[in-house]
């Protein structure tokens, strides 16, 4: 590519598209910025600000105090003993993994792991086995399975899964399993447990202490109101030395954080952010109700939530035989849906996708839902 003014051109500044949607992406509606995250973004913007006063790594610094968001307000918002900020919930999952390799050694997974559980594994080098979920249309996990699977384990390899995670919720139905049920099966083997809290942490209440989880996993950019990427890993005084391992030659220096993570602005949004995610959590309840209500309204139009019902969770699996069928005469074709959305400033459900879909309700609010639940019922009635 010849790099002249012309084809410059199109970098630069750009706005964004879907700025001013009502949005339901489930990747997006816990990771909108608040309006203290949005001015920390442009004064903390540049490159390596947050170490103007770096003492030997990010999570120590105390002006600003990076050092008690890290090792006091978030060790107690997730009920664990450590805490460090990595630049992803992958990252976090793949540094726990990564400190309990070891060759021919497996780690247990829920059947509904996200694929980024998958490649922290194969990352790290562990063999994977999976808990195998229900079947359709409710993909619950039963706490017991995890038992038998480590059993299996246990029969083919001779030892245990040296790591077991569950998915909480999981990224697809948005059910939530009992993880303190869980955590107790994987204990009664030494099993240590990663929550992975993706779509939890930052959204409704979770206490890894209360749960029982040995790690506690999150996303900022997902359900913490940051922007990315930015993530969060907590480990019980147990394991917190397994991980948080330092360097023998750069003494300040933890090796699987290779020495420093978050640092820059993503750290100062997610700080800049948590006194309103805090105060979010407690509003948790409002948000499971306008969850049902939501998935009530589309069953009645005959597009069917699947998971849990009654659901826990704004992130839901819909399925659509009718917008399937409206989309083989339609104009547009598959992504008929995708535009008709797009026209009522609707945006998150992924263009071409009409048969079954994912969405999240999550900070929406009732009166935008309802224009949603409207807009979907246009939709159906002008087709018919
Ligand atoms: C369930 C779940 N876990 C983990 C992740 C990865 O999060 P991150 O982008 O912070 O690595 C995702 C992202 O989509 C997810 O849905």
């Amino acid at each position: 590519m010849e790099l002249d003014e012309n084809s410059l051109q199109k970098f630069g500044y750009i706005r964004r598209e879907t700025s001013g949607s009502i949005n339901i992406d489930p990747l997006q509606t816990g990771g909108m910025l608040t309006e203290a995250a949005r001015r920390a973004l442009v004064e903390w913007g540049d490159g390596y600000s947050v170490c103007d006063f770096c003492p030997g790594t990010v999570d120590i610094i105390k002006k600003p105090p990076i050092n008690e968001f890290v090792h006091k307000a978030l060790p107690s918002f997730l009920g664990i003993d450590e805490v460090r900020v990595t630049t992803g919930a992958r990252e976090a999952k793949f540094a726990i993994m990564n400190s309990f390799r070891n060759k021919g050694d497996t780690v247990l997974l829920d059947g509904l792991a996200h694929y980024s559980s998958h490649l922290a594994a194969q990352r790290a080098g562990l063999l994977i086995e999976k808990v195998p979920s229900s079947a359709s249309p409710e993909y619950t996990i039963d706490p017991e399975d995890y038992g038998h699977c480590i059993e299996k384990i246990i029969q083919k390899t001779g030892k245990p899964p040296v790591l077991a995670l569950l998915t909480y919720p999981d990224g697809n139905y948005g059910n939530i399993p009992d993880a303190s049920k869980i955590a107790s099966v994987c204990h009664e083997y030494d099993v240590p447990l990663i929550l992975n809290g993706a779509y939890s942490v930052g959204r409704m209440p979770v206490d890894a202490g209360k749960i029982g989880a040995d790690f506690i996993v999150g996303s900022g950019h997902k359900s913490m109101a940051s922007a990315g990427p930015i993530g969060i890993l907590g480990a019980s005084e147990e394991y917190a030395d397994i991980v948080f391992r330092k360097s023998p030659t750069h003494k300040k220096k933890e090796i699987e954080m290779l020495g420093c993570t978050a640092r820059g602005v993503s750290i100062m949004t997610m700080l800049a952010s948590f006194p309103a995610v805090v105060k979010r959590i407690r509003e948790w309840n409002r948000e499971v109700e306008n969850a049902r209500w939501f998935s009530e309204q589309l069953g009645n139009m005959g597009i069917r939530q699947m998971g849990e019902i009654p659901h826990n969770h704004d992130l839901m699996f819909f399925e659509a035989p009718i917008l399937y069928e409206i989309s083989q005469n339609a104009k547009g074709g598959r992504y008929f849906l995708y535009k008709e959305l797009k026209a009522r400033k609707i945006h998150g459900i992924k263009p071409g996708l009409t048969k079954n879909f994912k969405l999240s309700t999550y900070g929406v609010g009732r009166e935008k839902l309802s224009s949603v639940v409207d807009a979907f019922d246009e939709i159906i009635k002008k087709h018919d």
